[in-house]
Order: structure tokens, then sequence, then C-alpha cells
């Protein structure tokens, strides 16, 4: 049956299986570090920095260099105590900006209160930015005819999962909740007018909501896309979405849960059962965005080792 059929027979939506999603594209990388590895004699490399123990922090950059060993990509480590001092958190994206074995570097956010985010994001190497924070990249791609080097993560997983899930973007009406740097502000721009060669013509005209929207759910009931990346359990409740719209939840919100083992699961920020009987394409929290964010830094730390290593063979 193909999704168009699915969107209009069925009651309920056509969940968007994201980790399957990310499993079929992590193969695919798989063998693109293996030619890498035959052409050049090299493997890509991702450095990934952690200040502090916050606890979902560090699982996260578990997983993320989990997904490494997993797909051949060389995985460097740097774990720093919660009150290093800014000086020696630019000392070791500065070591790694130039260690050539390393094509990306991400520095784990939030960092602790006493360090300027900005200084440190603004220090990572242009051509190692595979997180996409860095302001000329988000710069690029707030630009008409630019493309930046790196788009960030979860905003280019978003927009994977539309495609691979056959939703058509252009000439749609898209509400984004939310507005922040790494998520509500990039997606925004990726689904005005984004180039970017893996992905459909996207061209929607876009819609951001957020804490000081006057009646945030009459807009995003407009929504044939709807992207909720606020930070609010389950504040997308079903008659906020039109029907048959296609709903991205970003969020990730542990909640309270006497019968899980670590005492709380995620909710996204849409309401999922309710929503999932009026949209016609949803993903799930976990299972949806989640493992595409992971996916996509792979995917640009392989974009930036063969971008390094076709330079280096063309002697420049
Ligand atoms: N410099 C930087 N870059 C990031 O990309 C970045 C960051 N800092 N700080 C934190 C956020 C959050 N983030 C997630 C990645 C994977 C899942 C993920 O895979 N979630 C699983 C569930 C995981 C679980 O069960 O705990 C899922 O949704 O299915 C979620 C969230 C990346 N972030
Ligand atoms: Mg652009």
């Amino acid at each position: 049956m193909s999704a168009a059929s699915t969107q209009i027979d069925s009651p309920t939506a056509q969940i968007i299986n994201g980790k399957a999603i990310a499993d079929s594209i992590r193969k695919e990388i798989a063998d693109e570090v293996k030619a890498l590895q035959e052409k050049y004699g090299k493997v890509p490399g991702l450095a990934v920095v952690l200040v502090g123990t916050k606890g979902d922090s560090a699982t996260y950059v578990r997983m993320k260099r989990k997904a490494c060993a997993d797909l051949g990509i060389q995985s460097f480590s740097t774990d720093l105590p919660g009150d290093v001092s800014e000086e020696d958190l630019l000392k070791v994206v500065a070591d790694y900006n130039a260690n050539e074995e390393v094509h990306g570097i991400l520095v784990q956010l939030p960092l602790p209160k006493h360090i300027d985010e900005q200084r440190i994001l603004d220090a990572i190497s242009l051509e190692k930015d595979v997180d996409g924070f860095h302001p000329a990249n988000i710069g690029a791609l707030a630009m008409r005819g630019r493309t930046p080097l790196f788009t960030s993560c979860t905003p280019k997983g978003c927009l994977e999962l539309l495609k691979r899930s056959g939703v058509a973007i252009s000439g749609k009406r898209a509400v984004v909740l939310g507005r922040s740097n790494i998520v509500g502000m990039p997606v925004a721009h990726l689904l005005q007018a984004c180039a970017l060669p893996f992905i459909i013509i996207s061209d929607a005209t876009v819609t951001v909501v957020h804490s000081r929207t006057p009646d945030a759910r009459a807009i995003c009931a407009e929504a044939d896309i709807l992207v909720a990346a606020i930070g609010q359990a389950e504040m997308v409740r079903g008659d906020w979405i039109k029907p048959g719209a296609a709903v991205i939840d970003v969020g990730t919100n542990p909640i309270p849960d006497a019968s899980k083992k670590s005492g709380y699961r995620l909710v996204g920020d849409v309401a999922f059962s309710e929503a999932k009987e009026r949209a016609g394409f949803i993903t799930p929290v976990p299972g949806g965005v989640g493992p595409m964010t992971i996916t996509m830094l792979l995917s640009n730390t392989v974009d930036g080792a063969r971008r390094t290593f076709e330079k280096a063979a063309a002697g420049q």
C-alpha cells in the first residue's frame, strides 16, 4: 500500500519507524567507511567531549561512541570534570582541531554554567563542526544559495524522516514549535528552503511558534507538517493536529514512572496516543527522531572525512 493511500484509508497514523530508518542508513554509512578505507587507507574519526557527569549526557555520549565502533569510525573521547576551566576545555578543542585523524568534533551540550558555550562552539574548526552549530554553518544554512559544510544532526534527521516516509514538503504549511539554536531555528530554515543534495527540495511555508505565541494551538492546527521541539512533555494534544498531518516529535522529556527500573520514562512534546488518531504520519518517542540524530552525526563525520581525504589526494 502506498503512503498516500494509508493516509486516506486508515483512521490512525502511519508510525514513522526512526529506529529502522536509522539502522538502514547506518548500513549505508558502514559501506562508505569501508570504501574510504579501501581508497585512502584511512578511516573517519569522531571526537566526543563530555564535561561533567550529568546522567543523560553520559548515556548519549556512550551511545555515540558505540555507534562509531559499530560502523568502523574511529572514536576519540575526552571526559573532563564538571569544574574544568574554559581555557582547559578550549585546549582540548584546539588539540582535536590539530589532530589529522579527527574529522568531527562534538562537545556535548549543555555545558556547565561557568563556561561560555558559544565561545567553545566558535572554537571548533569549521571543517570539523559535525554538529553544525558554528555560526558560519548556521549562517550558510539561513542564506539562499549557500550550503553549510555541515547541517545540524537533529534537523537533518527530521527532514530525512519526512523524505523516507514519502511526505511531500513543497508548498505545504509547516509549523515548528520551538525556536532553539539546536533544533527549532535550523529545522525551520530547512523546511523553508534547503538544497541539501540528499534531500528533496523543501519549499514549505513555515511558521515558528514559541513560548510567547498567543494561541499556539490554532496555529499548529493549520500545519500539514508539525515539528514539535519545545521541550514540554505532551504539550501538543490531539486537537492541535490537522487531520492527516505529518507530526515529527523531537521532544525527549523524562517523566516519573515507578514501573521502570530507572524510575522514569521518556515522552515527547506530543501526546502520542491522542495525536496518532488524527495525524497521517507520526514519530514515536523513543524510536523516532532520537536514533536519527546519532545517525546524522555519523553521516556528517564521514562527509567531513571524505572532503579531507579528497583534498589531501588532490595535493591541496
Ligand atoms: N553537541 C551536542 N550535540 C547533540 O546532538 C546533542 C547534544 N549536544 N546534547 C544533547 C542532545 C540530545 N541528543 C540526543 C541524541 C540521541 C537521542 C536518542 O537516540 N534517543 C533515543 C532514546 C534514548 C534513551 O532511551 O534514553 C530515542 O529517542 O529513541 C536522544 C537525544 C543529542 N544532543
Ligand atoms: Mg542556505
